[in-house]
């Protein structure tokens, strides 16, 4: 089955023949579109190659999942552009899909259709057996999902060895009930990365099938923003995320069926906006950009008091312009201290190792990282965002990690503790559902006006010593059922009762009933996750906490929430913090896969290859743009993703050298590659999961193991045959030596005389295209001599020709 359009030739390469047939179930293929209204330069509207049939090649899935999914009449949405619904369709039959297409082009709008279809098909199944993933957790926010990493369960990786956590438990468990795997904003998601998963999905799995025979449904543009590859810093081990997924030898192995959107629908009621934002695309930015600095570098007027989002290349820029819009409101200042805390994995606080890994934790730059700042400073009226995802299970109601929003009110830690407690009993105090929220107004009651307590407020109060200055109670933006009360809520009950005009509730009441409504809806009557609430509301040291109204008009109040991390080896950081960060201005890439009415956008500091692109067109029209500066040669376009694009209009299989060369890369800094077994002597090298041996404590040195199984760690079998294997009868997980237990040699398969002690280091390698493990690219190896070099020649694998595309 080949869908090919007649039609343009595409830019810089030929005409593209057009081959239509019946598909296998005699259906009419769908017809080739050009769209003459909103094209995007690409002749080729859909492309879908079916070499599983040609090849004779089937993908396995698991026992459990159907072969093709039922209809679900959820998904069956008119609005469907063709080749949406094309890509639908290829879902239903559960193959493996890439979708891609210009920004706007409706990937996530797609995706959205495609998860709720799922839903359809799996109900109350849907959370365990589909996982809903993007690159990053902004792009996440768009489809009600979660980031990779945190669904891969290996959380960042910053080294080999971070693979190691997905041998835990919790990680094993999803992935073996896992069937579909969502992943948006592909484009960030590295050769790398790509590879390692879906190796240990494989492994984790115990099947030989792609991605162990999980169906993969990817949406992304590549030319937009890439990976964010790391500089190497010479660690033995680091992963440095380098490369576009579809240079991992893993890319051709999940035969994926590409298929090109066309038709751009962000931006289609602006021709010429579309025609700019193209060329640009292609890498022909000059006049583009001339023509949108020459519209567009005019202040933009606020509209209906909204700023427009400004969008800038630099964190430094962007707290730059929060901090000065925070300033600007004449509203006092709450400051909120988080709570930092570390938990080493030793419980013996005497004890050396508790000390050394407390001190390490400490140092951990996840207190410099963590998205949630250790002293959050609000104000009533600020723009802010979301850090966390919360109310998932309820679509209707689910706040994502990004969502933007203002703050529109604060409660009193005092007011909120009584309530909370309620739910951990189990008792939902003057609940009704739907019931009208209520937010304090400025009153005639007021001790004082609000910036006459600023001014009254001792200098630097409330900035550092974690106590807030009084909230505001100015009134918010109204909303349609928002009753606002001329008065502070946080007001004793007593002082002063008030009627609701819609429950008759007293105002003791009211307050209990106004800020379980406000509540994050999975709290109500949920023992467990009031009782995480009411700990976490009790170490946290603020005392106000903010209510915010996010752009979907709900207001929810934001209670702190425990940001963790897992350091390897050493224990736990942690921040409890109320997941807000102002969101006046925003980095472009924290932006990619927002559509915006209107935005500032800075030219300026451009680094990445697609940002300009991306941050240009998240606007519809050029009348909603606003351009700050321009710098030339901001706009930049990959050369390797335009050869690609290429390939997949011609339907001819892409083909680099990169993975190779970054392979060479390590080979030439050191005799062994990864992917080798061991050589006789030296440390254990060839892959992460040598450097997972040699990081946890000196695991695969010269004694043993070269040559060991990598799933399990024993000699004398490779992993493809390993009877320990998940699904062969022994379970991986802790407690059971895993591969990531051992150290791993490079160069000869001679086999290891001694297993290793166990543990959950990392384990990692790349199946060659006879099924033999090895090891994948590694980034710096130290030189060292007598490691293998046997596989210095590109294996066969990383360059086995593509399936045809159908042409
Ligand atoms: N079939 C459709 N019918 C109506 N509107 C659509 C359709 N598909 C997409 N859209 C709209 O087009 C806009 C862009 O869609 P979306 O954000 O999904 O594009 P995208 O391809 O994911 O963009 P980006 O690559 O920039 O992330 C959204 O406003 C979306 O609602």
């Amino acid at each position: 089955m080949s869908l090919y359009s007649a039609g343009a030739r595409p830019p810089g390469g030929p005409a593209l023949s057009c081959t239509l047939t019946l598909d296998e179930h005699g259906r009419e293929p769908k017809r080739p579109r050009l769209d003459t209204t909103s094209h995007t330069g690409f002749s080729k509207v859909s492309h879908v190659s079916d070499t599983l049939c040609e090849e004779g090649a089937t993908v396995e899935r698991s026992a459990q999942a159907p072969t093709t999914l039922p209809n679900a009449d959820e998904a069956s949405s008119p609005e469907l552009a063709p080749e949406q619904r094309e890509v639908l369709e290829l879902v239903k039959q559960r193959q493996n899909v890439f979708f891609t297409g210009n920004a706007g082009t409706g990937k996530s709008f797609l995706l959205n259709q495609i998860i709720q279809y799922m839903r359809g098909v799996y109900k109350e199944d849907f959370g365990s057996v589909v996982g809903v993933t993007a690159a990053t957790g902004i792009a996440a926010t768009h489809i009600g999902g979660t980031t990779l990493h945190a669904q891969a369960g290996c959380g960042i990786i910053n080294m080999w060895h971070d693979f190691g956590k997905m041998w835990q438990k919790p990680a094993i468990e999803k992935w073996k009930a896992i069937q579909v795997l969502i992943l948006d904003e592909i484009s960030m998601i590295s050769a790398e990365l790509f590879n390692a998963l879906e190796q240990m999905a494989r492994d984790l799995r115990g099947s030989e099938q792609p991605f162990g025979g999980i169906q993969l449904i990817l949406a992304g543009d590549f030319f937009q923003l890439p990976p964010i590859s790391k500089k190497p810093m010479g660690i033995e081990g680091q992963f440095l995320n380098r490369g576009f997924a579809f240079q991992a030898p893993a890319w051709s192995r999940c035969r994926l069926h590409e298929v090109m959107l066309r038709k751009v629908f962000r931006q289609q009621s602006d021709q010429k906006f579309l025609r700019i934002l193209q060329d640009i695309r292609d890498g022909q930015p000059e006049n583009a950009l001339r023509e949108v600095v020459r519209c567009c570098q005019r202040l933009l007027p606020e509209k209906g008091g909204v700023k427009p989002t400004q969008l800038f290349s630099k964190n430094a820029e962007v707290d730059r312009v929060n901090t000065a819009e925070l300033a600007g409101l004449a509203q006092p200042q709450i400051d909120l201290l988080g709570h930092d805390e570390v938990v080493p994995h030793n419980q013996d606080p005497e004890s050396h190792a508790y000390q050394s890994q407390k001190e390490r934790l400490e140092r951990n730059e996840f207190f410099k990282d963590c998205l949630a700042p250790q002293r959050a400073v609000l104000k009533m009226g600020a723009q802010v965002m979301l850090l966390r995802n919360l109310d998932m299970q309820q679509p209707s109601n689910m706040l994502v990690n990004g969502s933007r929003g203002v703050i529109v009110g604060f409660r009193k830690k005092e007011d909120i503790r009584p309530v909370l407690k309620e739910h951990v009993r189990g008792v939902t105090p003057g609940l009704t559902e739907g019931a009208p929220i209520l937010i304090a107004d400025e009153s005639e009651d007021r001790e004082a006006p609000a910036d006459e307590k600023l001014r009254n407020a001792a200098p630097g109060q409330g900035a550092s010593d974690g106590a807030e200055r009084e909230p505001v109670v100015d009134q918010p933006p109204s909303s349609g059922d928002v009753i606002h009360l001329s008065d502070d809520d946080a007001r004793p009950a007593t002082k002063r009762p008030i009627a609701d005009p819609h429950s008759g509730d007293n105002y003791g009441q009211q307050r209990a009933t106004d800020i379980s409504s406000l509540l994050i809806r999975s709290i109500l009557n949920q023992e467990t996750r009031a009782k995480r609430y009411l700990d976490a509301l009790d170490r946290w040291p603020g005392q106000q906490v903010p209510v915010v109204r996010f752009v979907s008009g709900r207001e929810a109040l934001m209670l702190p929430e425990v940001f963790e991390a897992d350091v390897h080896s050493a224990g736990k950081c942690r921040r409890i913090q109320v997941p807000l960060k102002l969101a006046w201005a925003l980095t472009i890439h924290k932006c990619q896969g927002l559509t915006l009415d209107f935005a500032r956008i800075s030219l300026k500091g451009m680094f990445a290859e697609g940002q300009a692109y991306v941050a240009l067109s998240r606007v519809k029209a050029l009348e909603g743009l606003e351009i700050l500066d321009f710098a030339p040669g901001c706009a930049k376009t990959s050369q390797v993703v335009k050869q690609y694009y290429r390939c997949l209009e011609e339907g001819s299989p892409y083909k680099d050298n990169e993975w190779a060369r970054m392979q060479a890369e390590c080979s030439s800094q050191g005799p062994a590659k990864p992917g080798n077994r061991g050589t006789p002597g030296g440390p254990p090298r060839g892959g992460p999961g040598a450097y997972a041996g040699s990081q946890g404590g000196g695991r695969g040195n010269a004694s043993g193991g070269r040559g060991d199984c990598f799933r399990c760690g024993q000699p004398g079998h490779w992993s493809s045959a390993c009877p320990n294997a998940p699904g062969r009868g022994q379970g991986m997980g802790r407690g059971s030596p895993s591969p990531g237990a051992y150290g791993r040699g490079g160069g000869s398969k001679a086999k290891a005389q001694q297993p290793r002690k166990q543990g959950i280091g990392a384990f990692f390698s790349v199946q060659n295209g006879n099924g033999a493990s090895q090891a994948p690219a590694m980034s710096n190896p130290p030189s060292s001599q007598g490691r293998g070099s046997s596989s210095s020649a590109p294996r066969k694998d990383f360059f086995a020709p593509r399936r045809s595309r159908g042409s």
